[in-house]
């Protein structure tokens, strides 16, 4: 008999090569002997990098052509950053592992000139103890291409420049070091996956700004029919993970959410409990409605929905249609 192998897809950015390839080793030993080979696939939003996610018009502008070679049967999983995944997946699709969540959070970088500001800095400095907004001075100009973020840093600081800031990760750090920015708003996750983890000038809690849904998380798709696959992949779930995403996920779906507003939620599990915390906002932060609610974490779907239906019940609808977001396939790329 030969051994069977699994083929991965991957994106070819660092980040996305990364999580594929911590995939690949842990599942060659959970499966010793198990062969792995990782394919490359490139994606409508590695296409686009220069333009804000939110401009894309294709849901799911990470992810697409990951699926489409796993329906081909190019590739038997593909791994994904669980936030880029759109809420409604393609017919025969389905998401068969959530493993160990990283940092869920988001963090203020300053350029390498500033870093002795920050909580992290190496020579203790001034700025030990100050919160990622103290941190910046009046009328910085800060780099993020999330609405959320963006939302975040017009509500809590108008005087704030708000600007656009894509490419992958190493360049957006360069760019700022060469100044194009006084600051970047980011995914800590991404920071931490990419060894870039030092970077972090000052971290964002969850509680204070929260992440998008999923952030922090990998998912690992595969086809609903490849039973062989499935068995293989789940010594990479964590039940934890599992059921805190799929709450995120089912608030962000209830809501019709896409990347094109403002839109975060994060949950825990509390013994037999899941709390799940949820925002909607204006792009310019104006209302900014946020909620929590805690249900049975047998049921994380309908912790999700509750979420939901409490924020509609204080205008999240009119939020949503503000921002002209309609029902689709749900997150796009979020971040
Ligand atoms: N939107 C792109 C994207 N997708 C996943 C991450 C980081 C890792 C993660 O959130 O799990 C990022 C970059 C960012 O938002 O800064």
């Amino acid at each position: 008999m030969t051994a069977p192998v699994v083929r991965i897809g991957t994106r070819a950015s660092a980040l996305a090569r990364i999580q594929a390839q911590w995939v690949a080793r842990e599942l060659q030993r959970h499966h010793p002997g198990l062969q792995v080979e990782l394919v490359p696939v490139t994606t409508h939003g590695d296409r686009h990098r220069a333009r804000p996610l939110y401009t894309l018009d294709t849901p799911g502008a990470f992810v697409k052509e990951l699926e489409e070679a796993l329906r081909a049967g190019i590739i038997d999983l593909a791994v994904h950053s669980a936030k880029d995944v759109p809420t409604r997946l393609p017919e025969g699709l389905e998401l068969a592992a959530f493993p160990q969540r990283e940092d869920p959070g988001d963090a203020l970088v300053l350029p390498r000139s500033q870093e002795g500001l920050g909580p992290n800095g190496r020579d203790a400095g001034r700025g030990a103890g100050m919160t990622a907004l103290e941190l910046l001075p009046p009328g910085a100009r800060v780099g993020t291409s999330s609405l959320r973020r963006q939302a975040w840093l017009r509500a809590r600081r108008p005087d704030l420049k708000v600007e656009p800031a894509r490419g992958n990760l190493d360049t957006r750090l360069r760019r700022l070091d060469e100044g194009a920015w006084d600051a970047l708003v980011l995914a800590a996750a991404g920071l931490r996956r990419l060894g870039v983890g030092h970077r972090i000038t000052a971290a964002i809690p969850p509680r204070a700004l929260l992440p998008a849904p999923g952030q922090g998380a990998l998912a690992v798709e595969i086809r609903a029919s490849d039973d062989a696959t499935r068995r293989l992949v789940q010594v990479l779930d964590r039940p934890e993970v599992a059921l805190a995403v799929r709450a995120e996920r089912a608030f962000l779906a209830e809501l019709g959410g896409t990347c094109r507003i403002p839109l975060g939620a994060w949950a825990r599990l509390e013994g037999p409990r899941l709390r799940l915390a949820g925002m909607v906002a204006a792009p310019d932060g104006d209302p900014w409605l946020e909620e929590e609610v805690e249900g049975p974490a047998t049921d994380p779907e309908a912790v999700g929905r509750e979420l939901a239906e409490r924020l509609r019940a204080r205008g999240a609808e009119s939020v949503l249609a503000a921002a002209g977001a309609a029902p689709g396939r749900g997150a796009a790329g979020r971040a």
